[in-house]
């Protein structure tokens, strides 16, 4: 069987801002009023390399600035590697950075239609799972006020609606689960499991060590653009939570 996603040598570079110290008139100058440049790259991720199966759910986890939510988004076809490549079998539904792909001025109605038939389904397809949609977001009360109005939990819940209802081959979640009530987030596992029952590939990220070991399968720990660990999604974890000092399972990882 082929693998849902194939990703080698991936690599995802960003410039780096330094201060700049003038010794010259002419120096400043060119430096710029703030004195600040670009000098350099820094590779926020770098030789990055892993397969997903279908029905496989791959949890990533990382200190803040890792390059999990870069990695993610790469993915997601948000941006372009730098170096190696990434193959995906099948269709993408992503939660990734919140209220992205929505546009603010349209109403919640408006912005499933945009966002569904933007990940692949036709305009009847759409019309055939609106209520659904609305439905599973709980809410239908606001569906005609415009998304500016929304707290970034109802954007969620719109956004990984319509993400789990487009029928991804790849479902691609990022921290942003948790700006959903308990509730909510329980229902968004709940149906990412039954996803992955049915043979959906998952990639999730999370700080939450607790969630990674109970729901995936395997996982790759991010360390300053780098894959340190590889492995069964119990033992990656107890790796990272061990080089975190933390003790407690349930405890959030969010060094
Ligand atoms: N557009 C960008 N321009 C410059 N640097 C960026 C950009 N996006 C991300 N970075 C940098 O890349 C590195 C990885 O960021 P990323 O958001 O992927 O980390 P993360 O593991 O998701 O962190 P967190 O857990 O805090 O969400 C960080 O140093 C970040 O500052």
């Amino acid at each position: 069987m082929h693998p849902a996603i194939t990703v080698q040598s991936l690599g995802k570079r960003f410039r780096c801002y330094t201060r700049h110290h003038s010794r010259t008139i002419m120096e400043a100058a060119l430096a710029g009023w703030r004195g600040v440049r670009s000098n350099d790259y820094f590779w926020a991720l770098r030789d990055v390399s892993f397969t997903v199966a279908p029905g496989e759910m791959l949890g990533v986890v990382g200190r803040n600035g890792a390059g999990k939510s870069t990695l993610l988004r790469l993915l997601g076809r948000v941006g372009r590697p730098d170096e190696g490549n990434i193959v995906l079998n099948g269709r993408v539904g992503a939660l990734l950075d919140l209220g992205a792909g929505f546009h603010t001025d349209l109403t919640g109605r408006e912005n499933v239609f945009v966002n569904a038939v933007v990940a692949g389904l036709l305009q009847r397809e759409v019309r055939r799972q609106f209520d659904s949609i609305v439905e599973f977001a709980e809410i239908a009360q606001f569906i005609d006020n415009p998304i500016r109005t929304y707290s970034t939990g109802m954007m969620m819940r719109l956004a990984f609606s319509v993400a789990v209802h487009t029928h991804p081959a790849i479902l691609l979640v990022d921290e942003h689960l948790s700006v959903g009530d308990q509730a909510f987030q329980n229902k968004c596992l709940d149906r990412i499991a039954q996803m992955k029952a049915e043979g959906c590939a998952v990639v999730l990220i999370s700080h939450n060590a607790k969630q990674i070991e109970e729901l995936c399968d395997r996982a790759i720990w991010l360390n300053q653009g780098r894959i340190w660990a590889e492995g069964e999604a119990d033992t990656v974890v107890e790796q990272y939570r061990g080089a975190m000092g933390a003790v407690s399972p349930s405890e959030e990882l969010t060094q």
